[in-house]
């Protein structure tokens, strides 16, 4: 980032009031009258109702259209584990981006848990006053148990974006990606740089989707995740191959697919040369990519190329499914999101890139033009459309697969923010 970007980033989250989100009222409290309704005595009768009936909760409080950023700090973007404290940026951004997107209103949770077990206990205990739970940059191996017994313990979605939201997205944009280079998942040869919370999840999505996975190299810091190693934890070990390849320089060699969900600049132009013809190349960390755009393109001026920022095309960034996959599972009253949810937005997100794009989201990227093709993989956040596919497509799939608790809304598909409450 240059300093002049350093600076402007700072201004924006200190200026003209610090931090990036407010509360806002949404009835009215002119005079005494509306007062007695909102304050006392007013508010008893809904109280009432809802001891009566925790139901009544969605209906007289902010909880069905409420969800919880919460995160330890462990993981933040690829910047590692700062503590709870220095993540709350990214989870008021993470907030930001519920509201702009798909109207969710949400708080940020931060925890500074002394153990997996305390965290769990600590959003186990605060988990009702929320329609879901949104966990955000927590490290593995501890978030896999931490996002499981939540999901055991909370009769309300409770969803690890960095797993996956990642996952969902780098699986629609990858399956573009390799139909555009002439080949397919089956065939593919994917080297993951990674082996964290993202990288398990995109793999794991990525065989759901039809990769195999003895054609899966995992690496993290020591190297190629192989079958001959004794510290792998069961996460890594699904992923150990019978192999003789060692360092990302063995296992790149060849490769159609590079997948990074680890840090920045650990892909060289030199390896990245070596890699297949039409090589598929997500560089996911944030903010700094494995292997930056223009080094890439300059060294494999036939790189299909994709990263988690803003700032250059193919973004492949969970921003493209948490909002609107929480919003179709809240309007359903979802009590979890499984894997039927998660494949149906791979396959909207997915198609959706293959339709002609709307003049309005060229103009916000100002640019003249947007085709489905190796500079569009998959669809922009700007792109209202996200906002009418994925939550319809989310919702109908928790109610094929026995999960909503309401019927499909009424009110969808959803064409801007404003309908959310129908
Ligand atoms: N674009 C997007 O939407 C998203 C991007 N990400 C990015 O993915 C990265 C990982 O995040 P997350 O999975 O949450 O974090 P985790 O802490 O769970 O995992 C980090 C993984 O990266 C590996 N790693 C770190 N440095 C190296 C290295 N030098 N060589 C090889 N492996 C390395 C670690 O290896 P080891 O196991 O040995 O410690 C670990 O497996 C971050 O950069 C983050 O920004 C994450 C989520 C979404
Ligand atoms: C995008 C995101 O969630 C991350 O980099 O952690
Ligand atoms: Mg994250």
């Amino acid at each position: 980032m240059s300093d002049a970007m350093k600076k402007a980033a700072l201004q924006y989250h200190a200026e003209p009031i610090p931090g990036k989100l407010s509360v806002e009222l949404t009835k009215p409290t002119e005079t005494a009258k509306d007062l007695a309704l909102a304050y006392s005595p007013g508010v008893a009768e809904p109280c009432r109702e809802i001891a009566a009936d925790p139901e009544n909760a969605y209906l007289y409080t902010g909880k069905g259209n409420l969800v919880a950023v919460i995160s330890d700090g462990t993981a933040i973007l690829g910047l590692g584990n700062l503590g709870p404290l220095a993540s709350k940026p990214v989870m008021e951004g993470k907030g930001v981006l519920f509201k702009r997107f798909a109207g969710i209103n949400s708080v940020d949770v931060e925890i500074d848990a002394e153990s997996p077990q305390a965290f769990i206990d600590t959003v186990r205990r605060i988990a009702i006053t929320y329609g879901g739970i949104n966990l955000e940059d927590i490290k593995a191996p501890e978030c896999f148990e931490i996002e499981q017994a939540l999901i055991e313990q909370c009769n309300i979605p409770v969803f690890h974006d960095d797993q996956h939201g990642t996952a969902i997205v780098t699986a629609a944009g990858m399956l573009n990606a390799l139909d555009i280079a002439g080949k397919t998942l089956a065939d593919a040869r994917i080297v993951c740089l990674g082996a964290g919370a993202a990288a398990i999840a995109c793999m794991k999505l990525l065989v759901a989707s039809g990769a195999k996975v003895e054609n899966i190299f995992m690496l993290d810091r020591k190297g190629v995740i192989h079958s001959g190693r004794d510290d792998l934890n069961q996460y890594k070990a699904m992923f150990a191959t019978e192999t003789e390849l060692r360092t990302l320089d063995d296992a790149i060699d060849g490769a159609d697919v590079f997948v990074g969900l680890s840090g920045p600049n650990l892909l060289k132009a030199d390896q990245l040369k070596k890699m297949a013809d039409k090589p598929v190349v997500f560089a996911c960390s944030n903010p700094d990519p494995e292997i930056h755009p223009d080094i890439a393109r300059e060294a494999r001026p036939d790189v299909i190329m994709a990263t988690g920022r803003s700032d250059y095309p193919n973004q492949v960034n969970n921003v493209l499914g948490f909002p609107f996959i929480f919003r179709g599972a809240l309007d359903v009253r979802a009590t979890r999101i499984n894997e039927e949810m998660k494949l149906a937005a791979v396959h909207a997100l997915k198609d959706l890139a293959r339709e002609p794009v709307p003049q309005a989201v060229l103009d916000a990227y100002e640019i003249d033009s947007l085709e489905f093709g190796p500079g569009y993989i998959i669809p922009t956040p700007m792109d209202t459309r996200l906002l009418e596919r994925l939550p319809a497509a989310v919702a109908q799939a928790a109610i094929d697969s026995g999960v909503a608790r309401k019927p499909y809304p009424a009110h969808y598909p959803l064409t801007n923010t404003d309908q959310v409450y129908g």
